[in-house]
């Protein structure tokens, strides 16, 4: 049988040529590659060798597991080895397996191969050819491997040295790695030259290399502590680098930071930052060292200002919700060192924080000092203030004797004005209208050198509340009584009053020149409300008088002296100017006057001043006889100027330091006031809603009320108020001090109301004003003229009766028919007038066949009022148009019949 050649088999098998090349090598025939022939019993032998193991079926399976098995070792140990080193292990293994089978083989194979040669050489001449071409290509694949194999080691030579350079030049920089180093490059050089060539191997992170902080060598002996072994079994611990950390530094970027992760390109970008952070830091430090320079500079310039540390004041005033900055102030102390101290007591608080009053206290008995809570001040308060320098003038070391200040009073017509004509030498009731006084008037008489202040209040009713004030400044009440006519009830009201306000009476029985006069008869009705005089053993003084004589004048004069002695009057005049306004009122020429009183200390012209509700500068003083004065000491009465407004009488004055403050009190005052005005107004509560609602149904009559002073227009709207008609009551809506201006007018219009002048005369502008809104403005000179007609006008208005008047009659001369509009008459005039609100009755041959109202009334094309008799007109009749020629129209009103 003819040799198959192993190729021709491996096909046959459907098997590699290598591997049954391999397995014919295994079986130990003498052959060289898949070209070599093998005999029968070689292929029979081979095909045993490899039939059980590899079915016929699964041929191209397991042909192509081997192609891909054969293709990775090849591309690993490509990778892994170099190529000589691959071909010395594959010669081991070769002579290994030649090793093994030799034993048993070995002459046989000998002999095989004798035979073979001897075969071979008796070949023809083309396989012989074959055969050297087959030897020179294998010579040249040797020659080629050997090549590649020098080549490499030579590169794997000169690597090795360069790397054993860095080595020891680390090795020498680094003691502490020495030994590691050493075994390092010690080592075998297959191993290194693996590591260099083989693949990626992932290495320990440089991270764990970097020189231990302290806060890392914690966290690591946390982490490694459980694993430690016991103290006694430590062996001195040398740290045992991983392979790679013992060549740090030539991987870290020449600088030993950084992360080395093997790859190339992120090496690239470390370095890149690390360059730019380098960058950074350099410019940082440039920086600072610019900064440092400068500050320097500055310290040169400026020595360091040391805070000077002041002292702690000896009471802390405080408000509640201050918070640290504002107690650092107080406390001359920094706010941070406020806090610190507040955290030390257990209060946590910033700067900012309010702080409560028992904290600030804390505080203060932190510091050792006494804590005191600032009390607010109502600056607009002035009644409070005036109060206050009241009290501060008693405790005064300033203070000196002031005139009395004397109020007269006594029922109407006992001579009042009469006695303080006498004391002034002036004839004052002469000139007062009606006969009646209408002022407060406040004077000053000079006895003896001392000075008496005597406020004339009027006796009649009406102005009892104005006396009541009066007798609130008063020191002393002479109280006149005519003896001709005894104990009046105004006479008792005047002792009410003072003993109220508990001021000493002095009675001075007047008119005792008067046919009638009966002293005692006064006397003993006098003793009935308990004033007794010192004749009875009492101590109330008695002076008979005449006003009119000036008999006992003088007396009377020295009792008041003495009586004011035994009070001890006195007053501070350094102090601050406080008293009470006696009247007021508007002057055309000067604006708001004011007559006041001073009370304590000084008022001296351009003292900035908040009288009442209003406030301004004293501009212009005068005395009681007219005479211009630039000071005002205690118990002066004077009349001043420069107020933005008219203030009311018994309000109180008090002088500001500034005119700024004096004007935000007097505004914030004024504010108040009307605040109040609107209040009491609007103010409608449960309590007083029936009584609302029944004034809802009471008729009112509005009055709008201005007078020359102030205390006739109280005593004007009281009366006015008190007057008492049967359903129906009186409403000043509005009452003031001047004449009757534009304001008034429309407020009446506006309220339906009218107007009284009591003394006053509207302005022209109003005058008109009010004719054209057809309010009513009614001008007095005497009060109880003013009650009475207001009195006839409220019982006017109750339930008013109305009759018909007929105001003229008209005949139909022309009719007209407008669509839309109706029925047009034209008419003429022939007796009276006709209105344009007039009703209207349509009579036809006598008869009235038609009762209605005038829907409008013309002239020629223009709308009227009224036509009268002689004219003619044109009229339309509401709801009505059946009109005709010679129709009688009869125009009339509704007149109103006042109550008999
Ligand atoms: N015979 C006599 N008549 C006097 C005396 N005093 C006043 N009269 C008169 O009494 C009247 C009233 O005097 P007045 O001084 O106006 O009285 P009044 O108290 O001021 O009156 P009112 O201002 O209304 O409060 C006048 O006619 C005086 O002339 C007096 O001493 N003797």
């Amino acid at each position: 049988m003819a040799k198959q050649r192993i190729y021709e088999l491996a096909k046959q098998l459907g098997l590699d040529n290598k591997v049954l090349v391999d397995k014919a090598k295994e079986l130990g025939f003498n052959i060289k590659n898949h070209m070599s022939s093998l005999s029968d019993t070689e292929v029979n032998e081979l095909k045993n060798k490899v039939k059980p193991s590899t079915p016929a079926k699964s041929h191209n399976d397991e042909k192509e597991t081997e192609k891909k098995d054969n293709k990775i070792k090849l591309s690993v140990s490509s990778i892994r080895r170099p190529a000589s080193q691959s071909k010395n292990h594959s010669k081991h293994q070769h002579s290994d397996q030649a090793k093994k089978r030799s034993n048993d083989s070995s002459n046989k194979r000998r002999s095989n191969r004798h035979e073979s040669d001897k075969k071979q050489s008796n070949k023809s001449p083309k396989v012989n050819k074959a055969r050297d071409l087959l030897a020179e290509l294998q010579q040249k694949q040797r020659a080629e491997e050997t090549t590649l194999a020098k080549e490499s080691e030579k590169a794997r030579k000169i690597w090795h040295e360069e790397k054993n350079k860095v080595q020891n030049q680390n090795t020498e920089n680094q003691n502490s790695q020495k030994k590691d180093t050493n075994e390092v490059t010690n080592q075998p050089e297959e191993k290194k030259t693996k590591k260099v060539l083989g693949p990626k191997i992932l290495k320990p992170s440089p991270a764990r290399n970097r020189p231990k902080t302290e806060e890392n060598k914690q966290k690591q002996n946390q982490k490694s502590k459980p694993k430690r072994k016991p103290a006694m079994n430590r062996t001195p611990q040398i740290p045992v680098m991983p392979e790679e950390s013992v060549k740090p530094d030539s991987r870290r970027n020449g600088n030993g930071h950084g992360r080395n992760t093997g790859k190339p390109g992120r090496k690239g970008r470390d370095n890149n930052n690390f360059d730019r952070r380098n960058e950074h830091s350099d410019k940082m430090e440039r920086r600072k060292r610019k900064n440092k320079h400068n500050n320097h500079a500055e310290e040169v310039r400026k020595p360091k200002t040391v805070r000077k540390e002041r002292p702690l004041p000896e009471v802390l005033v405080f408000e509640e919700g201050m918070n640290a900055q504002d107690l650092g102030k107080l406390l001359h102390r920094e706010p941070a060192e406020i806090v610190k101290k507040l955290f030390m007591l257990g209060v946590m608080t910033n700067q900012n924080q309010s702080l409560d009053k028992d904290t600030i206290e804390l505080l203060a008995a932190e510091y050792g000092i006494e804590s005191k809570e600032k009390v607010h001040e109502d600056i607009s308060d002035i009644d409070n203030l005036y109060q206050k320098e009241v009290e501060a003038s008693k405790e005064s070391k300033h203070q000196e004797s002031r005139p009395p200040v004397v109020t007269i009073m006594g029922h109407v017509d006992h001579g009042k004005t009469t006695l303080l004509d006498r004391l002034r030498h002036t004839n004052v009731s002469e000139h007062e209208a009606g006969g009646i006084t209408q002022k407060i008037g406040a004077y000053q008489v000079r006895v003896d050198d001392r000075l008496i202040t005597f406020l004339d209040t009027p006796g009649h009713a009406a102005f009892s509340n104005m006396r009541a004030r009066g007798a609130e400044v008063t020191d002393i009440v002479v109280l006149v009584v005519a003896a001709d006519d005894g104990v009046m009830p105004q006479t008792i009201e005047a002792i009410d009053h003072a003993k109220s306000a508990g001021v000493p009476i002095i009675v001075a029985i007047n008119k005792m020149d008067a046919p009638g006069a009966n002293p005692s008869h006064v006397t003993e009705q006098l003793m009935k409300y308990n004033l007794i005089p010192e004749d009875y053993g009492g101590d109330t003084i008695f002076v008979k008088i005449s006003a009119k004589t000036g008999d006992n004048v003088e007396e009377l004069l020295q009792m008041i002296l003495l009586q004011a002695d035994v009070l001890e009057l006195k007053a501070d005049p350094h102090q601050k100017a406080i008293g009470t306004v006696v009247e007021a009122r508007l002057s055309r020429g000067r604006g708001p006057v004011a007559d006041i009183l001073v009370q304590q200390g000084t008022l001296e012209v351009g003292d900035p001043i908040v009288v009442g509700n209003t406030f301004g500068r004293v501009r212009v003083m005068t005395n009681d006889k007219g005479r211009r004065v630039k000071k005002a000491t205690p118990s002066m009465p004077v009349e001043i100027t420069g107020l933005n407004d008219v203030p009311e009488s018994a309000d109180k004055f008090v002088v500001f330091e500034d005119e700024k403050t004096a004007r935000a009190v007097g505004e914030q005052r004024a504010q108040n006031a009307l605040q109040k005005q609107r209040e009491k107004v609007q103010h409608v509560t449960l309590d007083n809603l029936f009584d609302t609602m029944k004034r809802e149904n009471m008729k009112e009559v509005g009055i709008v009320l201005k007078a020359d002073v102030q205390g006739s227009v109280e005593a004007l709207s009281q009366s006015l108020e008190k007057i008492e008609v049967e359903g129906v009551r009186v409403n000043i809506i509005h009452s003031g001090v001047g004449a009757i201006n534009d304001s008034d007018v429309t407020l009446a219009s506006a309220s339906n109301a009218f107007i009284i002048g009591f003394n006053v005369r509207p302005t022209a502008t109003a005058k008109s004003q009010a004719e054209s809104d057809e309010v009513d403005i009614r001008s007095y000179s005497v009060i109880y003229k003013a009650i009475d007609d207001v009195e006839a006008a409220m019982k006017g208005m109750l339930e008013p009766t109305y009759e018909e008047k007929v105001t003229g009659n008209l005949t139909i001369r022309e009719t007209w028919k407008v669509s839309k509009v109706g029925t047009i008459a034209g008419a003429f005039v022939d007796s009276g007038y006709i209105h344009r609100d007039s009703g209207i009755r349509v009579i036809r041959n006598g008869v009235v066949i038609y009762d209605g109202q005038v829907a409008s009334l013309k002239r020629f094309k223009d709308d009227v009022k009224e036509v009268k008799q002689g004219f003619d007109c044109g009229l339309t009749i509401e709801n009505y148009n059946d009109l005709k020629i010679d129709d009688e129209l009869e125009a009339y009103e509704m007149q109103e019949v006042k109550p008999k």
